[in-house]
């Protein structure tokens, strides 16, 4: 299989005034188009500087990212925006859909951006809604859905333009245990139907277990073994 994205040698630091600190040290591995990884580590082990070093949001003090084959610190930021709209889908712990519109809105936003028309973006918006099981909810705002609710339009957002790559920060960390799983499973269903390629970085590694692959970051270094003491 061809890998979809690549992380070379990244490492990176944070500088706070005075003081340095060293969060990723030479981390280097590849995801296949289509697998399922979780990137496993506790709190404050840099799991998030990754996910977003691998998105484009932050940058590596050394090392690069490949995405699809291309570095991308050397496309232009017009470039990395359309990418990341277009071909990467972000789910946080907590779902950031915008309170005054309803979840058929929040949903279709990712395609009005891309230029398509609003009938077309609400047709696929509705699908997207319909496949998270939440047909019934379209006009409701996210403050009258439940927390489960809102992480699936989150979830029908953010696979809604059919990205390449999905990756997903803590995605039911905000959950109680029985409606986060279920919201994951969802969530690793549908990347499979749509052939979604799925990065989750967690500490639950019950979670993390239900991929197909689990790296496991720990000061700072990547292993690619399973790390039972962590
Ligand atoms: N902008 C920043 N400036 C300085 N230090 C930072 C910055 N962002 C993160 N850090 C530090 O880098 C380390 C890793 O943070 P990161 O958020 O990547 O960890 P994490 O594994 O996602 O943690 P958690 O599971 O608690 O969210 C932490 O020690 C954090 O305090």
């Amino acid at each position: 299989m061809e890998d979809l994205l690549v992380c070379q040698d990244i490492s990176k630091t944070y500088h706070d005034g005075e003081s340095d600190t060293a969060v990723l040290s030479n981390v280097s591995f590849s995801v296949s188009a289509g697998e399922h990884i979780a990137i496993l580590g506790s709190s404050g082990s840099g799991k998030s500087t990754l996910l977003h070093i691998m998105g484009g949001l932050d940058t590596p003090s050394k090392g690069r990212v490949l995405f699809n084959g291309k570095a991308i610190d050397t496309l232009k930021p017009k470039d990395l925006n359309k990418i990341r709209n277009q071909q990467m889908g972000f789910i946080y712990q907590f779902h950031h859909l915008l309170g005054e519109f309803s979840a058929l809105e929040n949903v279709a936003m990712p395609l009005l951006i891309g230029g398509i028309s609003r009938s077309k973006a609400e047709e696929e918006a509705k699908k997207m809604l319909e496949l998270v099981g939440l047909a019934h909810r379209l006009e409701h705002k996210p403050a009258a859905l439940s927390g489960g609710e809102r992480q699936r339009v989150a979830i029908a957002r953010a696979l809604v333009t059919e990205p390449k790559l999905v990756m997903a920060d803590e995605p039911t960390g905000n959950l109680d245990h029985k409606t986060g799983l279920a919201v994951y499973s969802l969530l690793k269903d549908i990347s499979r139907k749509l052939n979604t390629t799925f990065i989750v970085v967690t500490h639950d590694r019950e979670l993390a277990n239900k991929m197909d692959r689990v790296l496991t970051l720990q000061d700072g270094h990547l292993q690619a073994l399973d790390n039972a003491s962590l």
